[in-house]
């Protein structure tokens, strides 16, 4: 369901909201499955409900990760630069993008999420084991999803996705990102009537500048504050209700090649334009770095060859780390011709 409401950005298309369409993994199987695959060919993003991760674990991260953004800014400075791991402030990646959000970045991998964790808490192993409890149970739900895709899309080894985020060298991230609330100052600035900014101009505030993911899947679970918008293939951004209780799930870049560009990768980006404080958790599924991705053969057809040739995660994450944000990088991997 597509809600009208009135643009609040000039120099863009007119915005709306955007009811995903809504998963409930606990219907029969064979159903979830349909949908899923229906969801990730249509939209590229989906809720998902009844999804299984226990409320006390999401919770405990919750609190944990406000804990850690509350602190002072030198306290924080301690845990950065996220270089790539670690705390980092406004800047984005390498390569001078910049947005109105602090987050901390980790890579799954148990050891590294202790040891990160010395820097970031005063009670580090009550982090660590908040990070990794919800890692562990995400992932369980990111391997249960790959899982129904394969079947739903009639692939005969049903365990060819999530078996790269089984793997003990997968390359996966959580990211918690905290977008702070808007300034009052400047929200009372907005609503003035004498104000000399243009009303639009605050609306623009971008917390995570526009992007494609780069990895196989991304779950994304986030408080009760708006800011995550898609775009659609006209261009038109439409902002993503905010539900705590669900998750957000969307496809990445390699899960478009594998499924040779029948699942779609879609841009997406945050507005930081909230007078509360918005917390996100981001798993981004991703393969070891030898991993070899290559498009399913089940899924050429005579109108659709192999579109994508053969890369490594490696290669993948080589060039996404060279390029800005807002780039697209798939297309470096497309077959000629194609
Ligand atoms: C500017 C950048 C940040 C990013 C790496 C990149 O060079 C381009 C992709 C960015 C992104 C977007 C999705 C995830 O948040 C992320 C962790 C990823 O894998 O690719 C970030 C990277 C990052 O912040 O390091
Ligand atoms: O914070 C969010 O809601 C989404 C952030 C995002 O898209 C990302 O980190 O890749
Ligand atoms: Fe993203």
């Amino acid at each position: 369901m597509v809600v009208a409401s009135p643009s609040p950005i000039k120099s863009e298309k007119r915005q709306s909201s955007i009811e995903l369409p809504i998963i409930d993994l606990s219907m029969e199987r064979s159903e979830v499955s349909r949908q899923i695959v229906k969801a990730c060919e249509d939209y590229g993003f989906f809720k998902l409900i009844n999804h299984g991760v226990p409320h006390d674990i999401i919770d405990t991260l919750e609190e944990e990760s406000f804990k850690f953004f509350g602190k002072s800014v030198a306290e924080k400075l301690k845990a950065g630069p996220a270089s790539p791991f670690g705390y980092g402030c406004k800047n984005i990646g390498f390569n001078g993008d910049v947005g109105e959000v602090e987050y901390l970045l980790f890579h799954t991998n148990p050891l590294s999420i202790s040891q990160n964790s010395e820097l970031i808490s005063n009670d580090p192993s009550k982090f660590s084991n908040a990070v990794k409890g919800y890692i562990e149970a995400v992932r369980g739900v990111g391997c249960e999803i790959l899982d129904l895709i394969a079947e739903g899309m009639w692939v005969p080894d049903t365990s060819v996705f999530s078996r790269l985020i089984r793997d003990v060298d997968n390359d996966s991230i959580l990211r918690l990102n905290h977008y702070p609330a808007l300034p009052l100052t400047l929200k009372e600035r907005d609503t003035s009537p004498s104000s000399t900014l243009h009303p639009h101009q605050l609306s623009q505030r971008i917390g995570f500048g526009e992007h494609f993911d780069p990895q196989i899947l991304t779950i994304l679970r986030s408080n009760d504050v708006a800011g995550l918008q898609i775009s659609l293939k006209d261009g038109l951004w439409v902002p993503v209700i905010p539900d705590p209780t669900s998750l957000c799930v969307n496809v990445g870049d390699v899960l478009q090649a594998m499924t040779n560009g029948r699942f779609v990768s879609v841009r997406h980006r945050v507005m930081a334009n909230s007078c509360k404080p918005r917390l996100s958790m981001a798993y981004f599924a991703a393969p070891p770095l030898h991993a070899c991705i290559t498009p399913q053969p089940e899924l050429f057809t005579p109108h659709v060859p192999s579109l994508y040739r053969s890369f490594s995660w490696a290669d993948y994450k080589k060039a996404t780390y060279s390029l800005r944000l807002g780039e697209t990088r798939l297309d470096l991997f497309r077959k000629l011709g194609n």
